[in-house]
């Protein structure tokens, strides 16, 4: 219940956007026709959930209503969130973890997005499981970011390992492995830089730290999760495509979705990337890292206060 409040809270300009402009075009038709689908879809539209996966729902539910033979709005509200939690997937998919620890966990996203948030937020919930926390600061490109890491580390009480300013990050990642094998650690969660000279630089450095990771721990990196920022809406699409590809993502964790009127992205990510999204962020502290369940995000999203 909580998750859900806070979720709710944290959408509530999405649900401005989306839950009262639904409901007022829910209320105010009597009469199903295609005029009610398009403001449905203008709807979508307006809150990032994007063309294609806008287009596929509405139309999922023209269809619905084709079948029908009594169609109301009622039928085709709970038709909707039923559509929607289809394209989500109604399980929770939590983060891989390895059986025979450590886990490794690899943390990518451009600048600015909340990786060595999100880095940190899970060192701390993984300290508070009682499992040993190594936390490497592989964005060896801007100083800030060690520092930034070292204050995670501390407050969740795990070991940082981190070299100096542009030293080689393949060779931190080499160190938090060795460090976490020999001192029997249970995860090891690698910061990387979001930014180099070129995009082409960065995808080959990720590739570069993947192997490192791989040498030295044959089934690592066991989750390579992909740090997206919720504010941006459809523009988290484009750069979840090029890390996708050059990073082998297998997890999505989409930040600040406290007090963003986009969080029908999320929608779009599930529908087009085939990426699940396994973590949200929902502020600035220790504890605003929640698992992502789909079920209550729709209720979050499309019902009434
Ligand atoms: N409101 C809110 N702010 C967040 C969340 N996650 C991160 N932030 C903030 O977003 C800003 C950027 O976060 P960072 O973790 O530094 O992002 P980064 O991707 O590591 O960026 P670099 O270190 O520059 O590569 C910081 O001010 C964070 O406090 C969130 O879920 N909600």
């Amino acid at each position: 219940m909580q998750f859900l409040q806070r979720l709710k809270a944290g959408l509530s300009k999405t649900r401005e956007n989306l839950a009262s402009r639904i409901e007022k075009l829910f209320t105010g038709t009597q009469k199903i026709e295609e005029g009610f689908f398009e403001e449905l879809e203008e709807i979508l539209l307006g809150a990032d959930v994007g063309v294609t996966t806008t287009l596929q729902l509405v139309d999922n539910l023209r269809q619905r209503a084709k079948k029908e033979r009594n169609v109301d709005t009622s039928f085709l509200f709970s038709a909707l969130r039923e559509e929607v939690i289809k394209l989500l997937g109604e399980e929770v998919r939590q983060l891989n973890l390895s059986p025979s620890p450590p886990t490794v966990i690899l943390v990518v996203g451009v600048n600015g997005s909340g990786k060595t948030t999100t880095a940190g937020k899970l060192a701390y919930r993984f300290s508070r499981q009682g499992k040993r926390v190594i936390l490497a600061a592989a964005d060896t490109f801007r100083a800030a970011a060690a520092e930034q890491l070292a204050i995670w580390a501390k407050m969740a009480g795990a070991t940082l390992i981190r070299h100096q300013p542009g030293a080689d990050p393949g060779a931190v990642a080499f160190d938090a492995v060795k460090a976490a094998l020999s001192r029997q650690a249970d995860v090891v969660l690698v910061d990387t830089a979001g930014r180099l000279h070129t995009k082409y630089n960065l995808m080959e450095e990720l590739k570069k730290i993947r192997r490192v990771i791989e040498r030295e721990l044959p089934g690592a990196p066991h989750e390579v999760l992909l740090v997206l920022d919720a504010t941006i809406g459809q523009n988290a699409l484009a750069q979840a495509r090029l890390f996708k590809e050059a990073a082998g993502v297998t997890g999505i964790a989409l930040t600040k979705l406290d007090g963003t009127a986009k969080g029908g992205v999320v929608l779009a990510i599930a529908h087009e990337l085939n990426i699940p999204v396994k973590i949200v962020g929902l502020g600035e502290d220790p504890e605003d890292l929640e698992d992502f369940r789909p079920q209550e995000f729709v209720l979050a999203l499309f019902d009434k206060p």
